[in-house]
């Protein structure tokens, strides 16, 4: 199959909340403060995080999901099941929405979070509380009651959105599913332990992201550094790369690999496993040639539940690294920090003492 058919030039639009024409010069409202910028040229791109088989017998790749979730965060699994043509079609979905005139996408657009729905920027608020956009375009939506989503899309790409994106979640489910089995064994747990901690109905979303071309990639960011809030994350991404991962401080590239997914552990298995997986800084950033895509399944609990330290996972030597909480106040806490990205799971850090 010929990708390039698919991420052709066309998507030349950007809504980018009302700017006219973004891609010519840098405006002002994207440029990040010296401090926040990239630097990419200190970017290593011979380092890069772990590629599991997922086809190898399954002792094997516990062993190897579990280092990967101890020293990276992250990894990329191949051979994973999933059909290629479920994923096709799935970004295909997503080139077709994003390539809408603007026009028609801004009735998806809006900055209330409240909103399950919806097309937004991130943004990161600098000093003075102004507030600096993020090059990327998102479009987030819940995984269930997909049908409520329908009316809500432009009806150009309507059918073609629902029909990929029920496809791609009963498959992406299934990894998610067979990948959080993987990850209990490998933390000495039962296989369903922590699918159990999600509860029923879990909050899983799904977030398309959009970075069009950028003139100054070295002042702007396409998302800035953050870790994801949920528990884990099932990353998609088309050919062009842009995604990286903070190891030791210094930033790595995650490469493109043809029919791969980059999975990460997210905050609430960082705190479920009492820090012993990690879930890590990562961020996107521009290129000035190519347009990106990615879509993103969040896998998280559901709000009612309890979250914290795992009882089997603490001991004397491994006292509790956080308290127990509700994931609503979990979120609740998100949405009160957004723009600053502060690293929320420190809010839920058990008290040190000072010794
Ligand atoms: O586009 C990417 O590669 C990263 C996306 C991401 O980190 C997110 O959606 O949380
Ligand atoms: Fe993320």
């Amino acid at each position: 199959m010929n990708l390039d058919l698919i991420f052709s030039n066309k998507m030349k639009s950007f809504l980018l909340a009302n700017e006219s024409s973004p891609l010519s010069v840098t405006p002002n409202n994207f440029i990040l403060p010296e401090s926040k910028r990239p630097n990419l040229s200190e970017v290593k791109s011979l380092d890069s995080i772990p590629i599991i088989d997922l086809s190898y017998s399954s002792l094997e790749v516990i062993h190897k999901i579990s280092k990967a979730c101890e020293e990276f965060g992250f990894f990329q699994v191949v051979n994973h099941g999933v059909p290629e043509q479920v994923c096709h079609k799935m970004m295909k979905a997503i080139t077709n929405l994003f390539e809408l005139p603007s026009e028609e996408r801004e009735s998806l657009y809006s900055t209330d979070h409240t909103k399950s729905v919806r097309l937004f920027n991130y943004y990161l608020k600098v000093e003075g509380g102004e507030k600096v956009k993020c090059w990327s375009e998102c479009f987030i939506h819940p995984c269930y009651a997909i049908d409520d989503i329908i009316s809500l899309l432009p009806e150009k790409i309507r059918t073609q959105y629902i029909e990929a994106f029920n496809e791609y979640e009963e498959e992406i489910g299934l990894l998610g599913s067979r990948l959080l089995g993987l990850i209990s064994v490998g933390l000495g747990l039962e296989e369903d332990c922590l699918l159990k901690k999600l509860g029923e109905q879990p909050r899983q979303r799904a977030q398309a992201n959009f970075y069009p071309p950028c003139p100054d990639p070295e002042l702007t960011m396409g998302l800035t550094e953050h870790t994801d809030l949920n528990a884990l994350t099932v990353l998609l991404q088309s050919e062009v790369s842009g995604l990286q991962v903070n190891k030791d401080g210094k930033w790595i590239s995650v490469p493109f690999i043809p029919n791969a997914f980059v999975i990460n552990v997210a905050d609430q298995i960082e705190v479920l496993s009492n820090g012993r997986y990690k879930s890590v800084l990562h961020r996107a950033v521009t290129n000035n040639l190519n347009q990106r895509l990615s879509m993103a399944m969040f896998f998280g609990p559901n709000p009612n539940m309890i979250i914290g330290p795992i009882q089997e996972l603490i001991d004397e030597e491994h006292p509790p690294k956080y308290r127990n909480y509700r994931f609503s106040e979990f979120l609740r806490e998100f949405f009160n920090h957004q723009g600053t990205r502060t690293m929320l799971k420190e809010a839920f850090e058990m008290p040190h003492d000072n010794k």
